[in-house]
C-alpha cells in the first residue's frame, strides 16, 4: 500500500505509575487513563492539520517537528528512510493525563508518537524494536515499557556502548530533527522487561498535586549514590 492511501487510525495509550516501592526507575503500571489519537490520511485537505483537547491544550505545540508525540513518530519514520509524512494527514489528540505530575505522560506521548510512526510507515515493527524507539526517546524505562507492554512491568535499560549511539538521536537532541533528515536506527535490545502478575482486587488511586514538576528536573537533584543503610531501607518499603 502506497504512504498516501487513505486510510485510518486509532492509537491508546495509557497512562502509568512508576518507582514503586524500591523499584525506582524499574517498576511501572500502566493504568486505566488514555492518551488517544485518531488518524486519517485523506484524499484531500491541507497537508498537515493537528488538534488536541485535554491536559496541555493551551501550551502543548502542535507543528510535527514540536510536538512531541509527531516528533516522536518522524524519528521513527526517518530511522526508517521515509523522509516526510504522509499527506493529507489530520490528528486529533485527546489527552486526559495530566503532565508533569507523576502519571507518566510523556511515556504515554512517546508511547503514541512510536506507534504513529509504525502505522504511517507500515512498518510492522514488534513490541520489542517498538521499546527500542521508546527508550532512545525516555532514557529510563519504568514508564514507556508500563506503557507499550500493559500491566505491572519491571524493566531495565541496558548499558549502551557509545559506539552504538553515534549519531542516534536521545532525548535532547530528537527535538532537532528536521523531517527530512534520516537518522540511524536504534542498536537493539536496549531494554529488558518482564511482566509481573498483578492481582485484580487492588486497585490504584492516584493523587495529582496540583503543581508541575518536570522529570528531567526532579532527577537532577537527585544524588549519584546512596548509603546502604538507606538502600536496604528502601527495599523494605
Ligand atoms: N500529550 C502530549 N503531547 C505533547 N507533549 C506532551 C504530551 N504529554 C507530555 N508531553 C511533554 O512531556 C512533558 C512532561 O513530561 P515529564 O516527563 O516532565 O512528566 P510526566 O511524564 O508527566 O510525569 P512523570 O514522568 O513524573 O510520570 C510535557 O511538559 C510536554 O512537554
Ligand atoms: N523513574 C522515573 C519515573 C518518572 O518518569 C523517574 O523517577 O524519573
Amino acid at each position: 500500500m502506497d504512504m498516501n492511501t487513505p486510510r485510518k487510525y486509532h492509537i491508546k495509550s495509557p497512562c502509568s505509575t512508576a518507582n514503586i516501592g524500591p523499584g525506582f526507575d524499574v517498576l511501572g503500571i500502566s493504568l486505566s487513563l488514555y492518551l488517544t489519537l485518531d488518524v486519517e490520511i485523506l484524499k484531500e485537505g491541507p497537508a498537515f492539520e493537528m488538534t488536541y483537547s485535554g491536559e496541555g491544550a493551551t501550551d502543548v505545540p502542535l507543528t510535527p517537528e514540536q510536538n512531541l508525540i509527531t516528533k516522536t513518530a518522524l524519528y521513527v519514520l526517518s530511522a526508517n528512510g521515509i523522509s516526510e509524512l504522509p499527506q493529507p494527514l489530520k490528528i486529533h489528540v485527546h489527552n486526559p493525563i495530566p503532565l508533569g505530575r507523576g502519571l507518566g505522560s510523556s511515556g504515554a506521548a512517546v508511547v503514541s508518537g512510536v506507534l504513529l510512526g509504525n502505522a504511517l510507515g507500515q512498518l510492522n515493527l514488534d513490541r520489542n524494536r517498538l521499546l527500542d524507539y521508546c527508550l532512545m526517546i525516555e532514557r529510563h524505562p519504568d514508564n514507556v515499557a508500563a506503557a507499550l507492554m500493559g500491566g505491572f512491568v519491571a524493566s531495565y535499560l541496558r548499558e549502551l556502548d557509545p559506539k552504538d549511539m553515534e549519531g542516534v538521536p536521545a532525548s535532547e537532541s530528537l527535538l532537532d530533527i528536521a523531517l527530512s533528515q534520516q537518522v540511524p536506527q536504534p542498536p537493539r535490545g536496549i531494554g529488558h522487561y518482564v511482566n509481573l502478575g498483578w492481582a485484580k482486587e487492588i486497585k490504584c488511586i492516584a493523587i495529582v498535586p496540583q503543581f508541575q514538576v518536570a522529570t528531567a528536573k526532579a532527577r537532577a537533584v537527585l544524588p549519584t549514590e546512596y548509603v546502604r543503610q538507606d538502600v536496604v531501607s528502601n527495599l523494605f518499603f
